[in-house]
């Protein structure tokens, strides 16, 4: 599902140079239906393995595999289905302030062109799992930082996506509401999809054990 293999990552600098590498020597495998979580202080490295994770960046040294292509040889063209298939809850929310809650949650469907009605029930199922459907024609700028923030979930895991990346999905809840988040990802992975959350918190993973990745100055000092 996921494979990365000896891989490294350094930004480019000014002149569109490599950088020095923030990640290095990263290998592990996550299979499918597996939950990782992704723990490590901050300056780690944790977004930039979740930014391999979805695509968005092509490692500088090794391969990342996922969903079965190997990044670092896809065609351009190759990109953007596969990363339809990828839900992300990115650290920055990146909602669409032209729009309401509910075309928020709704975009992801339209684009992948399923029927109104079918996009009617399951945005108001998600809107009211979120607790937010009395507030669907809000704006994102007309909602607190941690309705913002359940709204990126429902928004990354609205089309059920094989691969679900989240980066700190619950640094703005309060303790139940981060609760009522894990139990979202937990019954998003028991239906089959592979889900690696990336988290400050030390009672999300204490209260749901998985494998756990540990990541310090770019390398993964522990995996377990
Ligand atoms: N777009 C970028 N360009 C250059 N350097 C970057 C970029 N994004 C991150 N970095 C650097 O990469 C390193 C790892 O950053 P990253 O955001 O992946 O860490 P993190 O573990 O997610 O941190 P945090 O917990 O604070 O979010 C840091 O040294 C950071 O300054």
């Amino acid at each position: 599902m996921v494979r990365f293999s000896r891989v490294a990552l350094a930004y480019p600098d000014s002149r569109g140079r490599p950088g020095a590498e923030v990640l290095r020597d990263i290998s592990f495998t996550l299979g499918e239906g597996s939950f990782t979580w992704i723990i490590g202080p901050s300056g780690a490295g944790k977004t930039s393995l979740l930014r391999l994770m979805h695509a968005a960046l092509r490692p500088t040294a090794g391969e990342v595999e996922l969903l079965g292509i190997p990044i670092s040889r896809a065609r351009r063209s190759d990109l953007p289905p596969l990363r339809r298939r990828v839900g992300v809850v990115h650290q920055e929310f990146r909602l669409l302030n032209h729009l309401s809650a509910w075309d928020n949650v709704a975009l992801p469907l339209r684009l992948a062109g399923i029927a109104e009605s079918t996009i009617r029930s399951d945005v108001a199922e998600l809107l009211d799992w979120i607790g937010l459907d009395d507030k669907a024609e809000r704006r994102p700028e007309e909602l607190s930082g941690g309705e913002q923030q359940r709204l990126t979930l429902a928004r990354a895991i609205v089309t059920r996506p094989a691969l679900l990346v989240a980066d700190e999905p619950t640094s703005e809840l309060d303790a139940r509401q981060a609760r009522r988040t894990l139990a979202l990802l937990l019954e998003m992975n028991r239906q089959g999809t592979t889900v690696v959350v990336a988290t400050h918190s030390e009672d999300l993973p204490e209260r749901h054990p998985s494998r756990t990745l540990v990541l310090e100055g770019g390398r993964i000092i522990s995996d377990g």
